[in-house]
């Protein structure tokens, strides 16, 4: 597919229909570390789809100020830029923690700069939001912002995923969920509690998804680090990290990896990446990269 660059707005022109503005040249830096766009792409592979962790962090490595708290790191640029990586995944995938403590949109209130030719787009591409649920816990109902994001079509119903020991999931969720062409997918689960990333990734492939952004909260980054981390399994294809100039202090959501140790009992070489580049944007600096493997 080819693309061209949508020159129907002014760089720096504030939209005026609610929508958020990325300009293509920032977009364009962030090319080489985005899922590939052509369906001819060979790099892509069978077992899972394309994965980019992506978060915002404190100075001092925090998500929020607590478990719980919903926490504003993101300057107008770097948010605009996680919509602009919104409309680049098929999916968009969060731990339950995070879906009770934000009651999170997870939709994309962006549209491409970016757009196949002689094509004008309308409406921003919506990501398929995943929560991860094992234990289905969060109350889904007709309040959610996801559902009611998904109602008005500026989004799309989710995927829950639950583990297959749980009995059963409560009706009214179900139809919730079900209401908005979302679903509960089961998935097989360690002791009912935790999937493994490869289970959670070959069910979101199966789902026909892609690409997957994964935006957090702490534990599920620090699960999915700790496992790159060990080396043993390659997962992450891309990170994006918006650095905001701020510390939130003790009793945040650490992204803080256990740390790695050899079959041995010594500790391995620390997860690094490679292919860095830096990107201000506005106060924030985002940080794209790829494990170094
Ligand atoms: N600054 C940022 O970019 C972001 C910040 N956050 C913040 O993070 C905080 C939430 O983080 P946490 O409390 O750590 O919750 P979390 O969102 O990481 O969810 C944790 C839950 O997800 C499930 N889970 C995680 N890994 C799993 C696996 N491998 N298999 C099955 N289930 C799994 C478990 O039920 C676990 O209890 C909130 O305060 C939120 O505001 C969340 C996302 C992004
Ligand atoms: N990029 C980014 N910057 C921040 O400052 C954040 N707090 C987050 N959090 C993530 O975005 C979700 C909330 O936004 P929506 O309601 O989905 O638009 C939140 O749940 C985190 O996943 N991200």
């Amino acid at each position: 597919m080819a693309f061209t660059v949508q020159p129907a707005e002014p760089q720096g022109t504030p939209p005026t229909d609610g929508l958020l503005h990325f300009p293509a040249s920032s977009a364009l830096k962030l090319e080489p570390h985005l899922p590939p766009v052509a369906s001819t792409d060979t790099t892509t592979r069978p077992d899972k789809p394309f994965v980019t962790l992506t978060f915002a962090t404190s100075l001092d490595s925090s998500l929020s100020l607590a478990p719980g708290v919903r926490t504003t790191l993101s300057g107008p640029q770097s948010k605009a830029m996680t919509h602009y990586l919104r409309s680049r995944h098929a999916a968009i995938l969060v731990g339950v923690g995070t879906a009770v403590a934000d009651d999170p949109g997870l939709n994309c209130k962006i549209i491409s700069p970016f757009v196949p030719e002689g094509v004008r787009e309308q409406h921003p591409h919506q990501p398929r939001p995943i929560i991860l649920d094992p234990s289905a816990r969060w109350e889904v109902n007709a309040e959610s912002k996801v559902i009611q994001l998904a109602r008005l079509g500026q989004g799309l119903g989710p995927l829950v995923f639950v583990a297959k020991e749980v009995r059963s999931v409560p009706d009214e969720r179900r139809a919730v969920v079900e209401g908005v062409g979302g679903k509960f997918v089961r998935v097989k689960s360690v002791e009912g509690e935790e999937f493994t990333w490869t289970d959670v990734l070959w069910t979101i492939k199966e789902e026909g998804l892609d690409s997957v952004m994964i935006e957090g909260g702490g534990s599920v980054i620090n699960s999915l680090l700790s496992l790159e981390q060990g080396g043993e399994q390659e997962l992450v294809d891309s990170v994006i990290v918006t650095i905001a100039p701020t510390w939130l202090g003790a009793g945040g959501v650490l992204v803080c990896p256990p740390r790695a140790v050899g079959k041995d009992g010594q500790p391995v070489p620390p997860v690094r990446l490679r292919d860095v580049s830096w990107h201000p944007l506005g106060e924030d600096v985002v940080l794209c990269g790829k494990i170094l493997r």
